[in-house]
């Protein structure tokens, strides 16, 4: 299936969960990726902050539970910037001061907080809609995450978050495109190297 396609079908899937099955989606992710992928080596972690009216997976649940279990991990979230694709970290501390941006995204204000340099992250949790059984991913078409994962160290590892199973396969991959090299569902956590 096509990008554009999957886009729009998994969009509607995902606005018309309930409240319920949302916070039970997040809950079971959060638990396998403690359980099943994180490991104590890996001390600097991204996470992208959940747009809620899109009814993203709501990763404060892992921010919380890293700031109370794992307080030597220093966690990262982004700004971004749209004119030119790219995005940017900052620290997120329980200190963080959040602005909402125009896509309803919580972001640091950049004066003040710590930058982190991409080189330093050890693992990205990464935002999806859909992914198929070799790992690429279909996000809201920005191009975002293609571009940071590309720039990320060869060794950090590259987490998805999924309320659906994979799908077969998602057509048209162009060079671009980074694979994911894990991804966590509700039901499962699924490797691809
Ligand atoms: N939480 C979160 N942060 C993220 C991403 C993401 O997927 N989730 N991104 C991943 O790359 C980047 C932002 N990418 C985005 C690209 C387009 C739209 C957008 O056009 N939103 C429309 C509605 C889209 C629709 O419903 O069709 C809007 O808000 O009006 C939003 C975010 C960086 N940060
Ligand atoms: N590293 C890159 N340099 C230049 N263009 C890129 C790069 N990565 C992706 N693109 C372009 O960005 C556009 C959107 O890519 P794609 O449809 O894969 O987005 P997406 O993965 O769904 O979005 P996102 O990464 O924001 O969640 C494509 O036209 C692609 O060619």
């Amino acid at each position: 299936m096509k990008k554009a396609d999957l886009r729009r079908q998994y969009l509607t899937t995902r606005k018309a969960l309930s409240d319920t099955a949302l916070a039970e989606y997040s809950q079971k992710i959060c638990a396998h990726f403690f359980d099943q992928v994180w490991t104590d080596s890996r001390l600097t972690v991204h996470t992208f902050l959940p747009i809620a009216r899109q009814n993203e997976m709501d990763t404060w649940l892992i921010v919380h539970r890293f700031w109370h279990d794992f307080p030597q991990v220093r966690l990262a979230v982004s700004i971004t910037d749209a004119d030119i694709y790219q995005l940017t970290h900052y620290e997120l501390t329980p200190d963080t001061l959040l602005a909402t941006n125009q896509w309803g995204i919580p972001e640091p204000i950049a004066e003040d907080s710590l930058a982190v340099k991409t080189s330093a992250i050890d693992l990205v949790l990464v935002p999806l809609l859909a992914f198929d059984r070799q790992g690429h991913r279909v996000g809201y078409g920005g191009g975002f995450y293609d571009r940071f994962l590309a720039d990320c160290r060869p060794d950090c590892l590259k987490v998805g978050l999924s309320f659906v199973d994979s799908i077969e396969q998602i057509d048209a991959i162009e060079p671009t495109d980074i694979p994911l090299d894990v991804c966590v569902t509700p039901d499962s956590v699924v490797y691809f190297k």
